[in-house]
């Protein structure tokens, strides 16, 4: 691992109107490690991997990603992330080869990457299809060849198995798993699994931080105590 780290956030805020959906978050990821963040709906899961993606303005507090501080220098990191989240960011009237292929024009990545990926998640057979007609799990494997088409070096993902039946998760394991040697940030409603994936687990509640660790020295039980 390198000695930067990849994510600081020092008592990160970010409101929607007057509600807070995060509130005094500070959480450190190191380069190649994998923060799991869990808790109930509406607790500012996606808000986060809205805010470390750019597309979200913290209010209040320093975020520092990949060694650029937010939201100032958001155009350096912004071709650095890759987001996988629960709205697909896909064209619904364009298929799936013409979705990765206009994604691969903005990156500047090669055409040839495209086909490698639609051949490694088996979409083959239906990338000339308009996305509005795969089922989920099928457009679930389109967003995760868009989310890392020009191979990021920090994943953030919103629930990536959502949809998925075992054959897909396998498939998409070398893509966005541990083995695919990215730093990720990973929403997960599952204390069990997501604490298998974690190093740093962080736990949300009403968008403030109810649970901080390291993976080793949490219990499921305080996963799951977020839940009750
Ligand atoms: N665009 C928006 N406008 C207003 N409020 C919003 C908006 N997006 C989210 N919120 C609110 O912010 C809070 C946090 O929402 P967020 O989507 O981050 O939660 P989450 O933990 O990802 O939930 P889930 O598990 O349901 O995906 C909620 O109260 C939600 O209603």
């Amino acid at each position: 691992m390198d000695a930067a780290p990849a994510i600081e956030l020092r008592d990160v805020g970010r409101r929607y109107g007057e509600r807070y959906a995060l509130r005094d978050v500070s959480v450190t990821v190191q380069t190649g490690a994998t923060l799991v963040v869990f808790g109930p709906n509406g607790a500012g899961k996606s808000t986060l991997l809205r805010v470390l993606a750019t597309l979200l303005r913290p209010h209040g507090g320093e975020v520092t990603v990949l060694g650029e501080s937010l939201p100032r220098r958001d155009w350096a990191v912004r071709g650095k992330v890759g987001l996988l989240a629960h709205d697909a960011l896909l064209y619904r009237d364009l298929s799936a080869r013409e979705n990765l292929r206009f994604h691969a024009r903005l990156h500047k990545v090669d055409e040839a990457r495209v086909e490698e990926l639609l051949e490694r998640t088996r979409l083959i057979g239906r990338a000339e299809d308009p996305v509005r007609t795969l089922s989920r799990g099928l457009l679930q494997r389109v967003a995760v060849c868009r989310a890392i088409l020009h191979d990021p070096p920090l994943l953030l993902l919103d629930e990536p198995r959502a949809n998925l039946d075992p054959a897909a998760a396998e498939l998409i394991e070398p893509l966005i798993g541990r083995a695919s040697g990215r730093t990720r940030v990973i929403t997960s409603h599952d204390p069990a699994g997501g604490l298998a994936e974690a190093d740093v687990a962080l736990g949300l509640r009403d968008g403030r931080p109810a649970l901080l660790a390291a993976t080793g020295e949490v219990d499921v039980r305080a996963v799951e105590e977020l839940y009750r």
